[in-house]
């Protein structure tokens, strides 16, 4: 199996602008990368023209949900990975708020099986930190890694209980393996979906204060100097959590972090009323103050990768009225235009500083194999049409869902090839 993509521009860090490149494919592996100008002798492979596209390493995006076993009216494997596929995205991560929840070697086999028969990306399971996300018991972590976890997270809720949380860091230190943490103290938050801040005085509404978060993330990162696990946080959003985070990192503690493009790009400010539960999210918009914050750790580093939280639920569940409507957005199939668009043709950020945050740095901070451009590594592409402007609309989405808030915006930078392998596994 041979595959030339020619033509296409590829971002170069040294000179930091776009070069023409032609990269040859064998058996799954990037096997060359020369330089452009002169078409090569193709033999009898197959061809992409990728001219005047860019050619990327397939994007990473290490916090998703597939709602698959159990949620599958929001979302199934086959279905969360062609939506991956349409944003660009090779490697996805998904957490393990199933139903049943990830917590048995039998369900992430189940997740990794099903992947493998039906999917077209590369599928991560993540495995629960705790029996039924519950908080009371630890699941079984060598039975889960030996199964195919790569690491261990209660996504949806916060570890209430930092002996737990410790106890859960120590097992895991000891066995190599991360502990993801999404960051909610639950006695702060009852029952608030909305951020503490304008909109929420303006509609006379219980806030969600910055400390629900990073309180956990104070307590987690001192746990995880104490037992030197690897410790990750979710969907960063306060200023608070960055201040904590950066610290941490300057002392040493192995810590890393994420953050998702709404969160980069939207504050409680922009939520345009009650009626539209896809602006309710977890955590919340915050305040312009707060995505001023996280802007700020992307770029410094303090705050390692993009990831988009994918979080389907269906029409009816969205419909219900912002109080009793499920937390969440979708995101594969927007992220990469939104974060091109508004920081990229902006001028803001330089095109490989973003790629870098969706591939290279997911990819260092797992230690997966993919992620770059490189001789020898796996061919996970993606061509992204980089100029034409489109306006999103969500009914065409490949997801089974389509709860967002961005439909309507027009952007650039839209996928129209995704590589695995070596495989064409979606396209235009
Ligand atoms: N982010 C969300 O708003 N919702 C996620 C849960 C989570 O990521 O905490 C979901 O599973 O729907
Ligand atoms: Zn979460
Ligand atoms: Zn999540």
């Amino acid at each position: 199996m041979s595959l030339w993509i020619i033509n296409g521009n590829v971002w170069n860090e040294a000179s930091g602008s776009l070069e023409s490149k032609h990269i040859r494919v064998e058996n799954g592996k990037i096997e060359a990368i020369v330089d452009g100008g002169t078409t090569p002798d193709t033999g009898g492979a197959q061809v992409i023209d990728a001219q005047g596209k860019l050619v990327s390493p397939g994007f990473i995006d290490m916090h998703v949900h597939l709602r698959d076993p159990g949620f599958e009216y929001k979302e199934d494997i086959a279905t969360g990975t062609r939506s991956a596929a349409k944003g660009g995205f090779t490697t996805i991560a998904c957490m393990p708020n199933t139903r049943p929840v990830t917590d048995t070697p039998e369900t992430v086999k189940y997740i990794t099986d099903k992947a493998e028969q039906v999917g077209i990306v590369k599928v991560l399971p993540y495995a629960a930190i705790t029996k039924n996300e519950l908080g009371r018991e630890l699941t079984d972590f060598a039975a889960l890694k030996e199964a195919g976890a790569i690491g261990f997270t209660d996504d949806g809720v916060g570890v209430q209980n930092a002996q737990m949380m410790k106890n859960a860091m120590a097992l895991a230190k000891s066995m190599d393996m991360p502990i993801i943490a999404h960051c909610e103290d639950d006695s702060l938050v009852e029952g608030a979906w909305a951020s503490e801040g304008e909109f929420s005085r303006k509609h006379g509404l219980k806030g969600i204060p910055n400390e629900s978060e990073a309180i956990h993330v104070g307590r987690d990162v001192l746990l995880a100097e104490a037992t030197g696990v690897h410790y990750h946080v979710c969907h960063v959003s306060t200023e608070q959590s960055v201040r904590l985070i950066r610290l941490a990192k300057q002392i040493g503690v192995r810590v890393t972090a994420e953050v998702c493009p709404h969160h980069l790009l939207l504050s409680d400010e922009d939520i345009p009323g009650l009626d539209d539960a896809n602006w309710k999210m977890n955590p919340p918009l915050r305040t312009p103050r707060d995505v001023q914050a996280v802007i700020e750790a992307l770029e410094d580093g303090t705050i390692d990768m993009v990831v988009t939280d994918h979080a389907p639920h269906s029409a009816e569940e969205k419909a219900r009225g912002v109080q009793l409507a499920p937390f969440g957005i979708v995101g594969f199939e927007t992220a990469f235009p939104l974060l091109y668009t508004k920081f990229v043709q902006t001028g803001q950020w330089t095109l490989g500083f973003l790629l870098q945050r969706m591939t290279a740095d997911p990819a260092r901070v797992f230690r997966l194999p993919t992620g770059r451009l490189t001789q020898g590594a796996p061919a996970d592409l993606t061509i992204v049409d980089l100029n034409s402007e489109r306006t999103v609309d969500p009914s065409t989405f490949a997801s089974k869902s389509n709860n967002t808030p961005f439909g309507g915006w027009k952007l650039s930078g839209w996928p129209v090839a995704t590589i695995v392998d070596g495989v064409v596994v979606w396209s235009e």
